[in-house]
């Protein structure tokens, strides 16, 4: 039986059962195991943080956004839809990678990417750090073809090496580009900002085909003219989001690892989110929350909505019949 066969499995009713009451899935939402298995969205964390350049802590990410999901509730109004009802949503645990051999880790994540792919889910990945977007982006292009990108994020994260390691945090991008799993026509880093090594660090990133709308231009040119740039930049191109919690100003996102001045709110970015609801969104990720600089779970609630946002986004593509589990 196909997911499409039967209706979903949608999340604890918290009329019922108090919503701090029982182990924290992502919104409620039932393990995978409890939909045989199969889902048509997948949400999936990546406990690994060796990939880090300053703060660690972005193992915990996962758990965190997963505890503060607890409030999300199942119609989403901002987008006119019920993602829990329109497909089957549901936690598919966490993918456990070395902490100490950066290398196997990223091979772990890509296999075990690779096999909730096959199965037909799209990703709704949470992190853990940047470098997890790299094995996540194969993955994805084993199915789709170059992936479209739109990357959120104060940073770059196409620099070359840390240390002289290849696979980090401020490096995935790079080694997407240099593998020739993205589509190159369409890249775009938005809500960037903050000092760079050098100048030489954007014409780099302009070269591998990059276009950057900067928080700066968020702000100056407002979230509905961004996100109709974003869309036309798009197209209908299989699209792959990448959200690194640290767009978003550290008053909006405390609990983050390497933190800039000047960023998103978070209405700014959950706006330009819901203006991309017609893109072909084939998976995506949040990464980067480090809980032991968080307060009031300010930024683990700042990446559930964002990820409730980007599953709703997929789950009215696939009620519509969107190939994308294809
Ligand atoms: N991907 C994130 N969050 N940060 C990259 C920062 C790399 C650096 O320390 O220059
Ligand atoms: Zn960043
Ligand atoms: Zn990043």
């Amino acid at each position: 039986m196909t997911t499409a066969d039967r209706r979903p499995l949608g999340p604890v009713d918290s009329s019922r059962i108090p919503r701090y009451a029982g182990p924290a899935t992502f919104a409620r939402l039932p393990r995978i195991d409890e939909v045989g298995g199969a889902a048509d969205v997948a949400v999936v964390g990546v406990p690994f943080d060796s990939g880090v350049s300053y703060r660690p802590g972005a193992r915990f990410g996962g758990n965190a956004i997963r505890e503060a999901s607890r409030l999300l509730r199942p119609y989403n109004p901002a987008q006119d839809a019920s993602p829990f009802a329109l497909a089957q949503v549901a936690d598919a645990g966490d993918i456990a990678a070395n902490p100490f051999n950066i290398n196997e880790a990223v091979e772990t994540i890509q296999t075990a990417a690779d096999d909730l792919l096959t199965a037909g889910a799209r990703l709704m990945t949470l992190g853990g750090d940047h470098t997890i977007a790299l094995p996540l982006l194969r993955a994805v292009a084993r199915k789709h073809g170059p992936v479209a990108l739109l990357h959120f994020d104060a940073h770059l994260d196409t620099w070359d090496t840390y240390f002289g390691a290849e696979y980090t945090h401020g490096t995935p991008f790079r080694r997407a580009v240099e593998e020739g799993i993205l589509d190159t026509s369409a890249l775009s880093h938005v809500g960037t900002r903050g000092p760079l090594y050098g100048k030489q660090d954007l014409d780099d990133d302009a070269k591998m085909g990059f276009g950057i709308v900067t928080s700066a231009d968020v702000m100056r040119r407002g979230v509905d003219e961004v996100a109709q740039q974003l869309r036309e930049r798009i197209g209908d191109r299989p699209l792959y989001i990448s959200i690194d919690i640290d767009v978003l100003d550290p008053a909006h996102a405390p609990g983050t690892g390497t933190p800039e001045a000047g960023g998103l709110t978070s209405r700014e970015l959950l706006e330009i989110l819901r203006g991309l609801s017609s893109c072909h969104l084939v998976s995506a990720d949040v990464v980067e929350v480090a809980p032991a600089y968080d307060h009031a779970e300010i930024t683990s609630v700042a990446a559930s909505h964002t990820a409730y946002e980007l599953t709703t986004i997929m789950a009215r593509q696939i009620a519509a019949g969107a190939s994308g589990g294809a």
